[in-house]
């Protein structure tokens, strides 16, 4: 291991994004890029308002610093992961930049997070194509799988780059999805600016040369409120949020008609509902080995599974695939605003870039609400106040979104109720597996969902 990786193993244990949670990183570097900065000016940023996740202030900044992007695999992981890690070097500590330290190598330099050094984040709105007089940035400060540079400083359009962690070969459909809905004029998703590619060859994969996104830029929307907080105030306050999730419904359906106009839909064949089937009982098994309150539920969740053989399926489209109130932004008009259309961060690239069916996202969306109440419960200070939290809350949404949907989709929910539970168990079982390995606390909730969605109650209702 040469000192670089070194520095970087420690650090990525402590970073918000390194998915291999509570496994110590085997990094070892696939890639190594120099860039060459293209601005010529001194920087004049001032620090950010965001203390915690401000910039450092790089008015100490030293003449012979270098930005370095590497992506490097964990072999810790299985398949092992692809991670991307820009990083500027420098020969002295920045007034302000202790927290960014990576650590210090082998000939005395030291290498901090690119995301907060404005050497770095300068360069990359440049090679995102985007123009913008004024580069001061700040660092999303919320919990997140990426890393989300803010640059809205000054009277321009501010901006917002994403930079992916977790790289892969081919398209990142968070790239490729928005571009697509972006082109053809939906409001629904921020306006897309501009995206950065990499090439690089890894000894891990089978290609002699790889391609992948790394990066993007798109429209930040000041003064948007993000749907999982409002939901949760919702409930706090005891509030009907049929209304709210109606309209929800109506955008998610807008989205999945744009999906079908701009790219590739067909029907669902035979093979590929027994590549569904066969795929949910996987992942099914899976879980049950991470997650052993699975055992005594799988027969009845298999037999939701092997329903859903008989059932009639929408036709295939490309979809959000992570969806949920995380994942929506609400503007002060009351419209909503989808973002994040990666997939879910545990499933293979493949299978998040492939035509899917819509039911997925409504499904997760449903699973969503759920969780407001569970994690409302999961939190509450005492017990008087769990008992105080009421499940009507997540019924309601639950009835308003689907209407909405309905309303204004092509697809007929009401033909699809089997189908739809089937999804959404599978989707719960993934939260099983995604909440045994990053909050163990908040296990309950997607296991209480499961123990719904199999009951004898739920069952009557789809006879
Ligand atoms: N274009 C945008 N305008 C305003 N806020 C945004 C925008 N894009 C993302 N955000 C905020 O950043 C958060 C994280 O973005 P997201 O794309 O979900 O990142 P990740 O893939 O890392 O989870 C969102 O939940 C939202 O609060
Ligand atoms: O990091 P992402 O936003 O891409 O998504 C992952 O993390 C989510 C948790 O932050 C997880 O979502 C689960 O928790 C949400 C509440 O925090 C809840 O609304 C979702 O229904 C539930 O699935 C998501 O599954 C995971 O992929």
């Amino acid at each position: 291991m040469d000192s670089t990786t070194e520095c970087l193993t420690d650090w990525m244990t402590r970073q918000r994004w390194y998915a291999g949670k509570g496994r110590i990183p085997q990094l070892v570097e696939v890639f190594r890029e120099e860039w060459q900065a293209h601005a010529t000016t001194p920087y004049d940023g001032a620090p950010s308002s965001e203390p915690e996740s401000s910039t450092a202030d790089p008015s100490s900044a030293d003449d012979d610093a270098r930005i370095i992007v590497l992506l490097v695999r964990d072999l810790a992981n299985n398949p092992p992961s692809l991670y991307h890690v820009p990083m500027v070097e420098r020969s002295t500590i920045p007034k302000g930049a202790g927290p960014y330290l990576i650590g210090r190598t082998d000939d005395d330099r030291y290498l901090f997070d690119g995301a907060f050094d404005p050497l770095y984040t300068t360069e990359l709105l440049h090679r995102l194509s985007v123009t913008r007089a004024d580069t001061r940035s700040r660092v999303h400060g919320g919990e997140q799988s990426n890393t989300s540079i803010i640059y809205d400083q000054g009277s321009e359009a501010a901006v917002v780059a994403k930079i992916f962690r977790l790289v892969h070969t081919g398209e990142n459909p968070d790239v490729t999805l928005q571009t697509a809905l972006t082109s053809a004029g939906y409001r629904s998703v921020p306006r897309m600016l501009g995206y950065l590619s990499g090439a690089w060859h890894d000894p891990y994969e089978h290609e002699e040369r790889s391609v992948g996104h790394l990066a993007f830029a798109q429209e930040f929307i000041p003064g948007v409120q993000d749907g999982w907080q409002i939901a949760l105030q919702s409930s706090a306050d005891g509030e009907d949020f049929t209304a709210h999730a109606e309209r929800l419904g109506r955008t998610t359906a807008e989205v999945h008609t744009g999906l079908a106009a701009c790219l590739p839909t067909r029907e669902a064949t035979l093979g590929d509902i027994v590549g569904f089937v066969a795929g949910w009982h996987q992942r099914l098994a899976i879980a049950t080995s991470d997650v052993p309150e699975l055992r005594a539920l799988r027969p009845a969740i298999e037999a939701v599974y092997d329903s859903a053989q008989d059932a009639p399926w929408p036709k295939l489209q490309r979809i959000h695939g992570d969806y949920h109130l995380g994942q929506v932004l609400r503007r002060p008009s009351g419209e909503w605003l989808l973002v994040d259309f990666e997939g879910e961060p545990l499933r293979p690239l493949l299978e998040r870039t492939r035509a899917d069916s819509p039911l997925r996202d409504v499904a997760g969306m449903l699973r969503s609400f759920d969780y407001v109440v569970g994690a409302r419960r999961n939190t509450a200070a005492d017990e008087a106040a769990r008992d105080a939290v009421d499940p009507e809350w997540a019924r309601a949404a639950r009835a308003g979104f689907l209407d909405g949907y309905i309303a204004e989709s092509e697809v007929d929910l009401r033909a699809h109720r089997q189908l739809l539970d089937a999804f959404e168990l599978d989707k719960a079982v993934y939260e099983a597996m995604y909440e045994a390995r990053n909050r163990p606390a908040w296990l309950p909730i997607p296991l209480a969902g499961i123990r719904y969605l199999v009951s004898e109650e739920r069952l009557a209702a789809r006879r």
